[in-house]
């Protein structure tokens, strides 16, 4: 039997009192690759904030990483956040510090304190996104698709049970997408498990995996067609 790393039953997701989605049971397992798909405003980046703690799981039954939703408290959040990888659209790195100060910064943060450790894990993570050589450049001086690779190496640095992507690719063009893709896919085939959200129906064809559906207020998986 597969290890589960979520598992959803009768949840229902609010944005402050307004329902978004609702009756969602569903179960991810390790080293799963689920996409989220669903029209703008159907409820993707709710769902996932609801994953990560950001919104409070109000109804329902729901556990995360061997964390409960339901009793989760303000002081478990950033131990939850350690175990998850999140990543989202829009990179979110520091602008005032290159790659390698991007990442040692979530180091520290996350408790870490030997230097030498540090850069270690530094280099090992930039090594999987292919940035290696990178980590002395700032942010705005790299591209947006090295940007993410960034994003998603500072999402492996407390090598995370989930990664949580949301949209990944959305800023990104075509090509650059295909190729944060395949880092994203490499890291899966180690055996990381992946939740990621996105509109990109090209890349969902040319990566076919198990697909959740966020639409009419409700999750369901659906089957992908040959085309
Ligand atoms: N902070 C908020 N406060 C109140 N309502 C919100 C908030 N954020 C989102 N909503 C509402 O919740 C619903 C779902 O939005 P959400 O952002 O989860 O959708 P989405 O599928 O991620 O859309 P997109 O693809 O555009 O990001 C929408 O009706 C939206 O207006």
């Amino acid at each position: 039997m597969s290890e589960t790393i979520l598992k959803l039953a009768n949840v229902a997701v609010f944005q402050k009192e307004n329902l978004v989605l609702n009756d969602i049971s569903l179960e991810v397992h390790k080293g799963e690759f689920v996409y989220l798909i669903g029209k703008t405003g159907s409820g993707k980046s709710s769902f996932m904030k609801m994953l990560y703690g950001d919104l409070p799981l109000k109804q329902g039954t729901g556990s995360i990483v061997d964390f409960d939703l339901k009793t989760l408290k303000e002081n478990d959040i950033p131990y939850l956040r350690r175990k998850l990888g999140i990543v989202f659209q829009d990179f979110k790195l520091l602008p005032d510090r290159n790659i390698n100060n991007n990442l040692i910064f979530v180091l520290k943060a996350t408790g870490w304190k030997d230097p030498v450790k540090m850069n270690l894990k530094v280099e090992e993570v930039l090594d999987k996104v292919g940035m290696k050589t990178k980590g002395f450049k700032f942010p705005h001086e790299i591209s947006g698709g090295e940007q993410q690779r960034v994003a998603i190496a500072r999402a492996l640095l407390n090598d995370p049970e989930l990664i949580l992507a949301d949209e990944p690719t959305g800023n990104l063009d075509p090509q650059t997408s295909v190729e944060v893709m395949k880092v994203l896919q490499d890291i899966n085939k180690t055996g990381r498990t992946i939740l990621m959200a996105t509109h990109d129906y090209a890349l969902i064809l040319k990566y076919p995996s198990k697909t959740l559906k966020c639409d009419g207020s409700k999750v369901f998986e659906v089957i992908q067609k040959a085309v």
